[in-house]
């Protein structure tokens, strides 16, 4: 890169336009889409698509909804003027749709677009032809006059071929392509001739498409300059104001968003923002931006992953993973805090209210995603999202605490791993640490009488230590006290929480006990048994068993001198 690019790149020159008024507006209603994927997003492809993928494409444009579509560049190739005999011929579009086509403003390749459309029920003719001072004096080498003559005579010939075939229902379309780099004057005088050949009425309009062939300046640019052309064109009232952003600059939906507020009716882009160079404006953005501020943009994405595949099949390029609404992964969070905020939303959040799920934009199930794929883990998960997906997937319900506790765990599988886990991989960690830690204790079966005066109960519990059978006997203020006083060790319960899981016959308990078990650090411990007090006691077993492996010291822990403890064998 150059030390100083003042020498090499002219900054762009802002629009004078003090009484702008477009900061103020705000956009109600959506424009008139135009999707050109089978033109502008076709010709910048490595593979151009043949008939059998734009066919494809067309019935995925139709489906979304588009009613005005760029099918082809019919002079270019024999494949897109054969796409558009065949879509005439086989009578392939709906009776709302209107195909476009684009034409240079050359004599030869007008009359050969007018050969594919024989015979359409109706078409939009689309003519361009560039009017900015680079092209006039590089490309043309005309002078204004000459490119304004370039128009005309283009778009008189145009007029007088559609004359001639009145069994079709025409509309016409005239861009100066590179508008955004034409002086506005310039390109005021151009589409004011343009105008001025078509004679547009309030009934039949001239859509007048202004190009950001280039993206060039700053969003806030475009939208001076469509203000000042939407302000100053000739019957206005006659006029499709049109938009055909590009996204050089990466800012074409701002771009777009900023001119409809401008003043423009209509926009001009692609799916998935395909097209020349870095491509033209995101239609599946655009539309979906307006949905998530509760305006219906008149174009379907109930199933966008559907849209994603088809683009991706007639196309061959890929949608990227981070794509606004659509990538694989725009629904899914990885960091602790988010899973957090999505977590704690998700559980607010009622079917029919307003959207107010943190760091989520839009409700996924909107657009056909499963939530499935929202919160995800790998080492920058916290407790949030590890807890969520052992709810979501195995009914568990960890207090908070326990999820502190076990998230260290699987940041330590996680760090270890250097990838993400699945909801499996954690349930396994979460098997394997709680449901089943070595240890001396396994419970096996336990018996409760309760005692004369019905506030105190006696237990029997058999268990197995280090594979020796050994029934301990205890009582307490209930089962667990009683067992934990028949214990041969000192245990506190500190917290206690349960839940079911499933229903019915399949039905069982979960239980998680947070204890104190001899010096140990406070731990949990979790069972999970159809019968209530079955989990109780097999989480005090969890517990001690993982204190025990965390204080080898205490592996044989003196007997306590408890009057209610009673060892049987
Ligand atoms: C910004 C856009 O996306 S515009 C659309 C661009 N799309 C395409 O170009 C895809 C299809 N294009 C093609 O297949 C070919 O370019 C064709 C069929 C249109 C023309 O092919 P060719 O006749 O071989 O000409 P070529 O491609 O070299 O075009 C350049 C010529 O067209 C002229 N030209 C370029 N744009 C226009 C225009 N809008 N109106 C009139 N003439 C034009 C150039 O001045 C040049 O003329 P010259 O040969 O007298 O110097
Ligand atoms: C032909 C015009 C509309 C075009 O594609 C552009 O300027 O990008």
């Amino acid at each position: 890169m150059l030390q100083d690019p003042s020498k090499k790149y002219r900054p762009f020159v802002p629009v004078h336009l003090p009484d702008r008024t477009w900061p103020n507006r705000v956009i109600s209603a959506p424009p008139m889409w135009l999707s050109t994927d089978l033109r502008d997003g076709n010709q910048a492809l490595i593979e151009p698509m043949g008939i059998e993928r734009k066919l494809r494409m067309f019935e995925l444009l139709t489906r979304i909804g588009f009613k005005e579509i760029e099918v082809a560049f019919p002079s270019a190739s024999q494949t897109d003027f054969d796409f558009v005999r065949r879509l005439i011929e086989e009578d392939r579009v709906p009776d709302d749709v209107w195909i476009q086509v684009l034409t240079p403003a050359r004599e030869d390749l007008i009359r050969r677009t007018f050969e594919a459309l024989e015979g359409a029920k109706r078409a939009i003719v689309h003519m361009y032809n560039a009017t900015s001072p680079i092209f006039r004096r590089v490309v043309f080498q005309q002078d204004k006059a000459g490119v304004v003559n370039m128009a005309v005579r283009g778009m008189k010939l145009i007029r007088e071929l559609a004359a001639e075939r009145p069994e079709t229902d025409w509309r016409f379309e005239y861009s100066p392509e590179a508008f955004t780099a034409t002086e506005l004057d310039f390109a005021l005088e151009v589409c004011n001739a343009v105008t001025a050949v078509m004679a547009p009425t309030p009934e039949r309009k001239l859509i007048l498409n202004l190009p950001a062939t280039v993206e060039v300046a700053t969003p806030n640019v475009y939208a001076d300059q469509i203000e000042w052309m939407h302000r100053h064109l000739a019957k206005r009232d006659c006029i499709v104001l049109s938009l055909h952003p590009h996204n050089d600059r990466g800012t074409g939906v701002a771009a777009a968003e900023l001119a409809l507020m401008a003043g423009a009716d209509r926009v001009e882009g692609c799916l998935f923002g395909n097209g020349e160079r870095t491509g033209n404006v995101c239609l599946v953005t655009l539309a979906m931006n307006l949905y998530s501020q509760g305006i219906h943009p008149g174009l379907h994405f109930d199933d966008i992953d559907e849209v994603r595949r088809c683009v991706e099949y007639c196309t061959q390029l890929p949608v990227h993973p981070r794509h606004p609404y659509a990538g694989d992964l725009v629904y899914t969070a990885f960091s602790g805090s988010h899973q957090d905020a999505i977590k704690k939303g998700f559980a607010l959040q009622r079917p029919d209210a307003v959207w107010e799920v943190p760091y989520l934009p839009i409700d996924p199930a909107d657009v056909g995603r499963s939530y499935e794929a929202v919160i995800r883990v790998n080492s920058q998960s916290g407790k949030g999202g590890v807890s969520y997906l052992l709810e979501r997937d195995y009914g568990l319900q960890l207090p908070r605490r326990l999820q502190i506790e076990f998230s260290r765990v699987i940041q330590q599988v996680t760090d270890a791993l250097g990838k993400e886990v699945t909801a499996q991989e954690i349930y396994e960690a979460f098997r394997r640490e709680y449901l089943e830690p070595p240890g001396p204790y396994r419970y096996l079966a336990h018996h409760v009488t309760e005692l004369e005066g019905g506030n105190e109960v006696e237990i029997m519990v058999e268990l197995e230590q280090q594979g020796r059978h050994r029934t301990l006997r205890g009582k307490g203020n209930g089962p667990i006290d009683a067992f934990v006083h028949a214990l041969d060790i000192e245990v506190r319960v500190l917290d206690y929480h349960e839940h079911s899981i499933g229903a019915g016959a399949n039905a069982s308990a979960v239980a998680y006990v947070e204890l104190k078990a001899g010096n140990s650090p406070a731990l949990h411990g979790v069972g999970v048994d159809p019968n209530i007090v079955s989990a109780s006691l097999k989480a005090i077993v969890s517990g001690v068993n993982r204190s025990l492996a965390q204080a080898p010291a205490q592996t044989a822990p003196a007997p306590q001198p408890d009057r209610r403890r009673a060892c049987l064998s």
